[in-house]
């Protein structure tokens, strides 16, 4: 179904105030509207990364209400784009745990899709320790959502190691997968996890990240990339804020898919 259309990952580097973060968040989205983006993607965690779970639950909305979904809201609406609002933290069912979601709003500022991180990230090396499993509550269900150009497929970060999540989705034509990777597993993973999801799925993947040192004092990988399903970078920004843009194109995505077929030669 893919129709050509412009697309944009924003990096940021997210700092312990969720109103600056906001603020940051609608400038860089207005910026790629203004250069012609119809959906734009936020990075995970984009209204505040911080190593205080605390803070976490103390931003966290219910689903449907609350601030940071208004002005996510209006934010699409104004601009009259689709916007992947990266990830923020949602209450549980749990009282004790939130979850990490991505809501998608639509240029009328409906949520459109809503997905809540599948996979955990549990992780031990060196100075970085993250246990994502003791605070957040694992989502269940994959989602996938259509524009009028794509159909697109989501993930969070760490769901990126799990090629089973993607490939059960129902032929995607662009992967959003945002995230704020460590920098050991992101120097050695990253770029290299991106690229296969792209190959093995012959689409296209928007991964936009938050990259540099934070507030509180955690330094993430960036690297925000859009790849194309050949596996080829369209465009990445290292480290900083910034925006990557790219065009999803029908032609190159047949083509790929058609001179090399492996999409049809699935053993299902
Ligand atoms: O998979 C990785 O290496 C990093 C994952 C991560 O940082 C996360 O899911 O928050």
């Amino acid at each position: 179904m893919l129709a050509d259309v412009k697309v944009s990952a924003i990096q940021m580097v997210s700092g312990e105030d969720p109103e600056q973060n906001l603020a940051r968040a609608e400038y860089w989205v207005t910026e790629a509207a203004s250069q012609g983006a119809q959906i734009i993607a936020l990075p995970e965690y984009f209204p505040m990364l911080n190593r205080d779970e605390r803070a976490k639950f103390a931003l966290a909305e219910h689903f449907g209400s609350g601030m940071m979904q208004d002005r996510l809201a209006q934010l699409a609406q104004k601009l009259g784009i689709w916007l992947v609002a990266g990830s923020l933290p949602l209450k549980g069912k749990q009282a004790d745990k939130v979850t990490n979601t991505s809501l998608v709003f639509d240029p009328s500022g409906a949520v459109a899709a809503r997905y809540d991180k599948i996979h955990l990230f549990d992780f031990q090396k060196g100075d970085e320790c993250y246990q994502e499993s003791a605070s957040i509550e694992a989502g269940q269900q994959p989602v996938c959502f259509d524009t009028p150009w794509a159909r697109v497929g989501l993930g969070i970060c760490y769901d990126l190691r799990f090629p089973e999540l993607f490939r059960g989705l129902d032929d995607v034509d662009l992967l959003v997968i945002p995230a704020a990777f460590t920098v050991p597993t992101g120097r050695s993973h990253w770029e290299l996890l991106l690229r296969a999801r792209a190959v093995e799925n012959q689409c296209y993947l928007m991964a936009p990240a938050q990259g540099g040192q934070h507030d509180s004092g955690r330094v993430t990988w960036g690297h925000s990339m859009i790849v194309d399903p050949w596996g080829e970078i369209l465009g990445q920004q290292d480290l900083g804020e910034g925006i990557v843009t790219g065009t999803l194109s029908k032609q190159r995505f047949d083509e790929v898919r058609r001179q090399l077929p492996a999409w049809l030669h699935r053993r299902l």
